[in-house]
């Protein structure tokens, strides 16, 4: 993920609204798309209340791209199974302030093992929950949606924490909204702090994903000149 550090701000595809019949062709139209890097949505079913994929898939998409992998982990017991995502290639792995409430020693085995740490917080976290932790991390990931689906409404609340956060980050850390980020609210969140946006519908739904990706990247810049 340092690599990316240069090129923000990036859109990341959320990879729950991806064609999965078809998974190849569409990590090819992201790549020439120029997406720099995929956002892997792993939910269990337990902590979240659908069931997406886990570190099996996730390995044979290995195989297709070499972009960046960054997984976002919706799984109760990140602890258990987080190597896993480790050996099936992710770049970045990030867990929930909400199924690990002291994630320290989670997040100091998350880098030993060669992958970017992250944190996640929900829409009704307070960032007091994450403040003794941010410098461990590489990313923090705001979510403006309740996790779970993909093509949800983006709730403003997300837009203070953003700004809350963005204060309490280094220059070398990721800030990045996930849920609901689209072409109506992805300039506000960049004004907010955002650099790295994780976008499902306002990619998946358009039929030209190059045109969707720029799109979104224009709206940032027209923001924030
Ligand atoms: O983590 C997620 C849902 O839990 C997804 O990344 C997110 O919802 C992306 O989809 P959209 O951009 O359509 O909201």
């Amino acid at each position: 993920m340092k690599s990316l550090l240069g090129k923000r701000p990036l859109i990341a595809p959320s990879m729950l609204k991806c064609d999965f019949a078809n998974l190849h062709t569409d990590i090819a139209r992201l790549e020439a798309a120029n997406a720099p890097l995929l956002h892997m949505d792993v939910m269990d079913g337990h902590f979240v209340p659908n069931l997406s994929y886990g570190a099996l898939v996730i390995e044979k998409i290995r195989k297709c791209t070499d972009l960046p992998f960054d997984a976002h982990l919706m799984i109760s017991d990140p602890e258990k199974y987080y190597q896993d995502y480790v050996n099936a290639g992710c770049d970045a792995i990030t867990i929930h302030i909400e199924a690990v409430p002291e994630p320290g020693e989670l997040l100091e085995k998350i880098r030993a093992s060669g992958c970017s740490p992250g944190l996640v917080l929900n829409p009704d976290t307070p960032v007091e929950a994450i403040k003794p932790w941010i410098s461990a991390c590489d990313l923090v990931l705001v979510m403006s949606v309740n996790p779970g689906f993909g093509g949800q409404k983006f709730m403003p609340v997300a837009l203070d924490k953003l700004s809350a956060i963005k204060e309490l980050l280094r220059d070398d850390q990721f800030l990045s909204i996930d849920g609901g980020v689209a072409l109506d609210t992805i300039g506000e969140c960049a004004q907010h702090g955002a650099n790295l946006f994780v976008c499902g519908s306002s990619i998946f739904d358009k039929d030209d994903y190059s045109e969707a990706v720029s799109g979104l990247l224009a709206e940032i810049n027209i923001k924030t000149r």
